[in-house]
């Protein structure tokens, strides 16, 4: 499959291939296995090169090498925040759904997946994917995917495989009605825009200025994002119910994006489910959190805890625009529940997603002791 199995353009010498498999020394008398790489192992460079001008979607944040069979490595790792050096959570969930995928048989085709992250992954080191094949049946697989970093669990993911069937009952939910992604304008183009406006009052050039450095410039590079409501994902409106235009009533707690891959992604469905699960963890959290941004609330933690995709068909392009619609049902606890829905431009919906995030506010300093 072309699901980059192969090493990206600037992919370093496999040391943890070597590193992982025994080697028969030549000469020696008994012929015995040494292991003489493992007491010499020295961790590999990986510094992140997502902010490289060449790293693309697919050869680079897709790519997976195959080590073994069920074992699959990465080492081009994304941030999800500028700040800290935790790894994109979707761009795991693309990497274990890709190293799943290349376990079936052509013909089945990912259905759904059910994740944990359990501990953040480091972007400076590499990500070894092992696949359990839980089961083969004649219409259903399903795997077990671990992802781990330095022999620890970072993610594990189930994913159920499907061999097309004939339809039995149909039904699906309209498309909400919103301006066309042609009628609007890619968010790094208004962030360039606006921050020029003079107008703009204090707090939303601060919001822009956070976002624009928060945001790690390669997504940018890779997708193309264009709000249906700028100005309510900006923090710009006053008032907490908006509408998304055409008269499709929203509320605060709801988001509309158009998304698309910048690359062409070539003509392998699987890619596309790959790239789509990659980008459906990048706009969740903030769907919960923009209405209380607004009131100034700044989290101390904003991670996905568990994210969950039901693929309703592989017949769709990420490198076409989709509209992905979040909204957020509920917050407590330190946590918040997030669905969201990817359609085509056609109408048709692709994915239903559900995503659990930690969402925690700065601990509050001990009141000062009195004198
Ligand atoms: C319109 C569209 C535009 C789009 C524009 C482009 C989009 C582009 C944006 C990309 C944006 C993507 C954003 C995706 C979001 C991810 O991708 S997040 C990455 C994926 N998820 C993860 O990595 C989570 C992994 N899981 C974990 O890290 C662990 O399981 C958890 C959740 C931390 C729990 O672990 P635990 O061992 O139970 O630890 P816990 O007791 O909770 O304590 C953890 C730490 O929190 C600390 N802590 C406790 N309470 C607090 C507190 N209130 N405040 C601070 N720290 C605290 C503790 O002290 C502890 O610190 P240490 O002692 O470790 O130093």
């Amino acid at each position: 499959m072309s699901l980059s199995t192969s090493p990206p353009p600037d992919a370093q010498s496999h040391t943890s291939q070597h590193a992982l498999m025994p080697r028969r020394m030549e000469g020696t008398e008994q012929n015995s296995l040494q292991y003489p790489m493992l007491l010499n192992v020295t961790h590999i460079d990986m510094t992140s090169r997502a902010d490289h001008i060449q790293a693309g979607l697919v050869d680079t944040f897709l790519n997976l090498e195959r080590v073994d069979k069920n074992l699959y490595l990465a080492r081009h790792l994304l941030k999800g925040r500028n700040s800290i050096p935790v790894v994109y959570g979707g761009q795991v969930i693309g990497q274990a759904l890709s190293a799943a995928t290349a376990t079936v048989d052509f013909g089945f085709v990912p259905n759904s997946l059910h994740s944990y992250f359990v501990q953040s992954g480091n972007v400076n080191r590499p990500i070894l994917y092992q696949v359990d094949r839980i089961r083969d049946g004649k219409s259903f697989c399903t795997r077990l995917v671990k992802a781990v970093q330095d022999g620890e669990a970072i993610f594990t993911v189930q994913i159920s495989f499907h061999r097309s069937e004939p339809d039995s009952i149909v039904h699906q939910l309209p498309m909400p009605e919103v301006p066309a992604p042609d009628s609007l304008e890619d968010l790094s183009d208004t962030f360039d825009r606006i921050k020029k406006n003079p107008n703009l009052p204090p707090a939303a050039l601060a919001m822009i200025a956070f976002k624009q450095k928060e945001i790690p410039p390669a997504f940018f590079r890779i997708f193309s994002f264009r709000p249906v409501d700028i100005d309510s994902y900006l923090c710009l409106k006053k008032d907490d119910v908006h509408s998304a235009g055409h008269g499709h009533p929203t509320d605060a707690y709801r988001s509309y994006v158009w998304i698309k891959a910048n690359e062409r992604v070539g003509d392998d469905p699987r890619l596309h489910l790959a790239a789509a699960a990659y980008i459906s963890d990048a706009t969740m959290i903030e769907t919960a959190l923009r209405p209380h941004s607004k009131r100034g609330f700044i989290p101390s933690m904003a991670l996905t805890l568990d994210h969950s995709i039901w693929m309703h068909t592989d017949n769709f392009r990420v490198d076409d625009w989709l509209l992905y619609e979040n909204h957020s049902t509920v917050a407590s606890g330190g946590r918040s529940l997030i669905e969201g829905k990817l359609w085509t431009r056609d109408g048709r919906l692709v994915f239903s997603t559900t995503q659990e995030a930690l969402i925690r506010a700065h601990k509050k300093s001990p009141p000062t002791p009195a004198k």
